[in-house]
């Protein structure tokens, strides 16, 4: 079978793709979802002048030369405004997010004034115009400040909460299950002492990959390679419930590789590829109705390379993220690297930052495709194209950070 590339790949998984459907959310529970329509401003901001300062509302003309004495007519603070107006030669006393009044174009801060009884002096100059926020200079009602296909930060949702959104539109979460297949597998703390035994680990990281990526996620537990076993998890999970259907292990050639022939049987309009991809070889890909299936290998490195590679942009992609993928950052390299094969490396590597604030990639001892404690340690993969010639210390390179 011909290698795919990954970009053959990825096109497969996730072109096309589009939200699943768009649900309402209260502002402040909307960080990491993905916005499914423009936001525009409720109200303006600020809704007037303000003082960005504590000190005196006066008319810049006034306060030219310095020393420059005013008469404070009264007072305006914070959601209490001042509802005269400040003529030539008068002040009003104003502290900060108060509305600046009417005939006032500019705050002279309190430090700069000395007062005595309703009179204030200038000590120090202050431009006409300062220390005051205009009108509408955050935004403008009727204005969109947030676009459809982003993924709300923190940030985000303190504008949206300020436009006076109570409530934002996302995407509705993708409903992901994980299945495991592997007659080795037991739970942690729950084998037998048994040398054959291997503990699970791939769900627990694909599952925390999802969920990042916006995923409400079910883990259906450990399958034994076994036809009918497989098949009735498979039927479950197909069953409507779930939006997207995740296995690891049993994706390859070997005799109890049975994963294809469940999918196959219930119905799973499937394909099985061979990828041009280190770790991460062998992968499945289909459907049934609208119900998508991605399988992932077994070994725990690859299935977790494939989750950031295709998993998690297609749980963004369900959700209309208009930056579904994983995003390469330049970096160095800290040792020499030979030529690279057909296969994209995604190789694991330690970051260094150097005094001149370079970074650089540190390649693992070892890229064995089973090794946990390897990918643990690591800060991120290293991006090897296909046939890339060798490497020398101090190439420019790529690498996709881990973001946990
Ligand atoms: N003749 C060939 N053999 C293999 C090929 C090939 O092209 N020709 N590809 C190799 C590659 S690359 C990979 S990757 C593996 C993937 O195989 P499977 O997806 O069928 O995975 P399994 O055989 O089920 O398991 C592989 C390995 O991973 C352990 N495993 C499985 N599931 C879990 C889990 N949930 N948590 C932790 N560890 C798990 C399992 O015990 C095995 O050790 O195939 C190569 N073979
Ligand atoms: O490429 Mo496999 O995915 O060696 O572990």
């Amino acid at each position: 079978m011909a290698l795919m590339t990954v970009e053959e790949a990825t096109s497969l998984i996730t072109s096309g793709v589009t939200a699943l459907g768009v649900e309402d959310v209260p502002v402040q529970a909307a960080a990491g979802r993905v916005l499914a329509r423009d936001l525009a401003a409720r109200r303006t901001q600020p809704p007037a002048d303000m003082s960005a300062m504590d000190g005196y509302a006066v008319r810049g003309a006034d306060i030219a030369e310095t020393p420059a004495h005013l008469t404070v007519i009264g007072e305006s603070a914070a959601g209490r405004p001042f509802a005269g107006t400040v003529g030539t030669g008068q002040a009003v006393r104003i502290f900060t997010g108060a509305v600046v009044p009417e005939g006032a174009d500019t705050v002279v801060i309190q430090e700069n004034v000395s007062r005595e009884g309703d009179t204030i002096t200038t000590t120090a100059p202050t431009a006409a115009l300062r220390n005051v926020r205009k009108r509408g200079c955050d935004f403008s009602q009727s204005t969109p400040g947030l676009f459809a296909g982003r993924r709300l930060t923190g940030r985000d949702i303190m504008l949206a909460a300020a436009m006076d959104h109570a409530t934002v539109p996302v995407a509705r979460r993708p409903r992901v299950a994980l299945l495991q297949t592997g007659d080795e597998l037991v739970l942690p703390g729950q084998g037998t002492g048994n040398d054959s035994e291997i503990v699970v680990s791939n769900a627990f990281g694909l599952a925390e990959l999802a969920r990042r990526a916006g995923a409400d996620v079910t883990d259906l537990g450990l399958i034994k390679d076994d036809l009918a076993a497989i098949r009735a998890v498979v039927a479950r999970a197909l069953s409507g419930e779930f939006d997207l259907v995740v296995s690891s292990g049993g994706a390859s050639v070997g005799d109890h590789d049975l994963m294809a022939p469940a999918l196959k049987a219930e119905g799973v309009d499937l394909s099985v590829h061979k990828i041009a991809l280190r770790p991460g070889k062998p992968l499945m890909f289909g459907h049934r109705g609208a119900v998508r299936v991605l399988g992932l290998p077994g070994n725990p490195v690859s299935s977790h390379v494939c989750g950031m590679i295709y998993l998690v942009p297609l749980i963004r992609a369900l959700q209309g993220d208009s930056r579904p993928g994983p995003v390469p950052v330049p970096a160095r390299l800290a040792a020499d690297l030979p030529p690279n094969d057909v296969r994209r490396d995604f190789m694991r590597a330690t970051l260094e930052r150097r005094a001149d604030g370079s970074i650089h990639a540190i390649p693992c001892a070892s890229q064995d495709s089973a090794m946990l404690s390897i990918l643990s340690a690591a800060d991120c993969l290293l991006v090897r194209p296909p046939f890339a010639p060798a490497g020398r210390v101090g190439d420019p390179c790529e690498i996709i950070p881990f973001e946990d």
